[in-house]
């Protein structure tokens, strides 16, 4: 089953083309990889799957499954897309719980254990002004994950971990793929690519070309 559908996708800003004509099949329970140079569209594609954005022509279709009746944001769909915006006065907790309640899907318990598994200390009274840049992505990749969503599009889910934060979080998203779950993630790291991915698209001459 597709989960998301890229058809003859254009899209440009004020005369640079990202995409023209680009075509992805994104199966349930496959985890892909996209791949592409500085500036060649990895997040716009991300944004345009999200209904965040729209391509100038071409579709993206979401599986009804995954249609939300109210928005053009899919459901089940756990996301990161650029940084998120929290509360600087807040804790990570706080921020996340403050997230949550928009669904009200999760207690403050599965919150916790989630901070845990990302890495992030769940009691912590640290606020999140004063979060390193490593500590941001972890309650990034925490809100994308938390509520178990079935798809998670991650863009740069590795920017600025250390080392062993990076093992951690590959092992996460290892038992998300063992579990079913549908994943697209950008790399600039090729060893997070092949390690994680079962399909590569390159962004090439403005198509998504499959190179696995
Ligand atoms: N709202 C916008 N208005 C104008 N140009 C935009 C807009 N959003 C994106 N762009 C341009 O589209 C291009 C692609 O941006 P995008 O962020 O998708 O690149 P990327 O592949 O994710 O890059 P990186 O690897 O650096 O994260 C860039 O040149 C960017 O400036």
């Amino acid at each position: 089953m597709s989960v998301i559908q890229i058809e003859n996708v254009t899209k440009s800003y004020k005369g640079t083309i990202l995409f023209h004509e680009a075509y992805a099949v994104i199966e349930k329970g496959k985890t892909y990889g996209i791949v592409g140079p500085n500036g060649s569209g990895k997040s716009v594609l991300f944004k345009m799957i999200c209904g965040f954005i729209k391509p100038d022509h071409g579709s993206v279709k979401i599986h009804p499954d995954y249609r939300n009746k109210h928005t053009d944001f899919p459901q089940k769909f756990g996301i990161i897309i650029d940084r998120p915006g929290y509360i600087a006065g807040k804790t990570g907790f706080e921020n996340l719980r403050k997230l949550a309640d928009i669904q009200n899907l999760i207690s403050d318990k599965d919150i916790k254990n989630t901070l845990e598994q990302v890495g992030l200390q769940p009691e912590s009274t640290q606020k999140v002004k004063h979060y390193s840049l490593g500590m941001k992505q972890k309650l990034a990749l925490a809100q994308a994950v938390m509520e178990n969503q079935e798809v998670l599009l991650l863009d740069e889910p590795f920017n600025g971990l250390d080392q062993d934060s990076v093992q951690n979080i590959r092992e996460m998203l290892l038992g998300f793929k063992k579990i079913g779950k549908t994943i697209v993630l950008t790399s600039h790291n090729k060893e997070d690519i092949d390690l994680l991915c079962d399909h590569v698209f390159q962004i090439n001459k403005y198509q998504l070309k499959q190179i696995l």
